[in-house]
């Protein structure tokens, strides 16, 4: 059975900051477990998905996975015992699943057999996660210590299992390990500067908002560190492909049969499937980040009305549009508001890490604190409130001041981050996509949006839908510059349409500055 672990938040008239470890979360090691994943079943029941696993790239290479797969017996999974059992099988299954469907050099399959789909399902329902390939499984519950007596850092972690068989892909996977190694730190201190909203502690709600933003720093500095080891053209066509799910995915328009699970519709055709594939944007820690600092998201192209009285330290604003929000959007011609891509793919994280993101919703409100403690924000709505003394204790002193700058750097901080990110985003995904289909994957061919006559040096100039392309090339001796514009829309992991989706997501966060 699942485990539960909804612990009540609140009792009588006192306030609680939840325990982290009720959400199997680790005060030291946030959402990564705080002793290394298993690399092993225990139980030898469990062995042909082992073996397998450890013949995997080989089956890939030679192209008999698929008839492996099939040989399989269906394994129960009332043999697995604890949590770690559940993460390794859920490791195991997704890589073999979609090591199935995606294939190396065979056409996609759009079924997947009861021997997989099964045991999958119903792993995945323990965990309280969509039996997709995710975040949690390729990075959190994906890692071991090189040397286990030296402790938790990026030069001392390997990786368990991977598609390709490249350094590059390990490496993809453990920076992103090493950033959520962060999410002790920070969620420590993000509990810590919400217990400090509710005592009205200002100085701990200070010196908390000071390190959250020294670790933003930090997860920023290992994020930069992708490029060193991780080269963009085997991430693009080597990896990214078996990350895909089967939700908006032209490869496979009706998504996936899970054989054995599902069954026929009344018509007596077989049952689809469909959800969103892996994504570093399923890091519950990035979005404990937002949901405390109130950085709230919308759907691609809406936006709040920037006149919204949001009524002082209140519960509006924590993280996401909350059922009261909705009057707040603003889009030609929507006129029901969509969930907001972060909030989709919180199928994609499992139960309790999940639960804790809702539960932080409802008790994180710092912004709001600062603002009714300091009196300050040009963007709130002020013309009701009271201006005595008593409701402006801390305007224009050293104290508001710091709080101030604290949660502004904050998110100057979480900008940082994802214009860094962007970055990324940029040099493995939009120039890779630009450059044309790998012939040895069958991943679709993605037409280069400028003239395909054009050689020379390209180089690309903005990172928005509007690609400018500048290319040099020498004619007669002449050195001519050709300047090309192009739209192109290039999707994300959920089909967001990615450059507006990223730019938007770095507007948003500057748009909670306080003023
Ligand atoms: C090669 C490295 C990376 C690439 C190519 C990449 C690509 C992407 C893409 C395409 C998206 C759009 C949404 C989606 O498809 O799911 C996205 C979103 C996101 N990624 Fe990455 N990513 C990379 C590394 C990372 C790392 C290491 C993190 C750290 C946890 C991260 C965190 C996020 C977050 C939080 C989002 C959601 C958007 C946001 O909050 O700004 N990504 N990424």
């Amino acid at each position: 059975m699942a485990p539960n672990h909804s612990a009540p938040l609140f009792s009588e008239n006192t306030f609680n900051v939840p325990r982290l470890e009720d959400y199997d979360i680790s005060p030291s090691t946030g959402f990564l477990p705080s002793i290394p994943p298993l690399e092993c079943l225990p139980d030898s029941y469990y062995e042909p998905w082992e073996t397998l696993i450890s013949m995997f790239h080989n089956l890939m290479l030679a192209g008999r996975l698929r008839e492996y797969v099939k040989r399989l017996p269906i394994l129960k999974t009332d043999r697995l015992k604890t949590p770690e059992e559940y993460r390794r099988a859920f490791l195991v299954l997704s890589f073999i699943a979609h090591g199935y469907v995606w294939g190396k050099y065979e056409t996609v399959s759009d079924r997947l057999p009861a021997n997989i789909a099964i045991p999958w399902v119903e792993v995945s329902k323990y965990l309280d996660v969509a039996p997709i390939i995710n975040h949690a499984a390729v990075v959190t519950w994906n890692w071991s210590l090189l040397f286990s007596d030296e402790p938790f850092k990026l030069n001392n972690l390997a990786t368990l299992i991977t598609f390709s068989n490249t350094l590059d892909e390990s490496w993809f996977y453990l920076v992103t390990t090493a950033i959520e190694g962060f999410g002790g730190r920070a969620l420590t201190s993000i509990m810590a500067a919400i217990q400090a909203t509710y005592d009205g502690n200002n100085e701990i709600l200070i010196n908390e908002l000071r390190n959250i933003s020294s670790t933003i720093f930090d997860i920023n500095k290992t994020l930069q560190k992708m490029f060193k080891k991780c080269d963009p053209y085997v991430f693009y066509w080597k990896v990214r492909p078996y990350l895909s799910g089967w939700e908006n995915e032209d490869r496979l328009p009706k998504g996936l049969i899970y054989e054995g699970v599902d069954g026929n519709d009344e018509n007596g055709n077989p049952i689809y499937r469909r959800y969103i594939g892996g994504s570093a944007g399923q890091s519950a820690l990035i979005q404990a980040l937002d949901i405390a600092l109130s950085v709230k998201h919308y759907p691609t192209g809406i936006k709040p009305h920037t006149n919204s009285s949001c009524p002082r330290y209140t519960s509006c604003s924590n993280g996401y549009p909350q059922p009261h929000d909705i009057h707040q959007y603003v889009s030609n011609g929507h006129t029901e508001p969509q969930q907001p891509y972060l909030h989709r793919i919180r199928q994609n994280i499992p139960g309790p890490h999940r639960r804790f993101l809702e539960d932080l919703a409802k008790i994180a409100d710092i912004r709001n604190y600062i603002i009714s403690t300091t009196n300050y924000d040009s963007s709130v709505n002020t013309s009701s409130s009271d201006e005595s003394e008593d409701t402006c204790l801390l305007r224009e002193t050293d104290e508001a001041d710091d709080l101030i700058k604290a949660y502004n750097e904050c998110l100057n901080q979480m900008k940082d981050f994802r214009k860094t990110h962007l970055n990324i985003v940029n040099f493995y995904i939009i120039k890779q996509a630009r450059r044309g289909g790998d012939p040895h994957f069958n991943a679709k061919e993605v037409t280069p949006p400028v003239d395909k006559d054009l050689v020379g040096n390209n180089e690309i100039t903005a990172v928005s839908n509007e690609i400018i392309m500048t290319t040099t090339k020498s004619v007669n001796n002449e050195i001519i510059t050709t300047t090309t514009k192009s739209i192109e829309i290039i999707k994300g992991t959920g089909g967001t349409n990615l450059i507006p989706f990223l730019e938007q997501m770095k507007d948003e966060t500057l748009a909670q500055k306080i003023q």
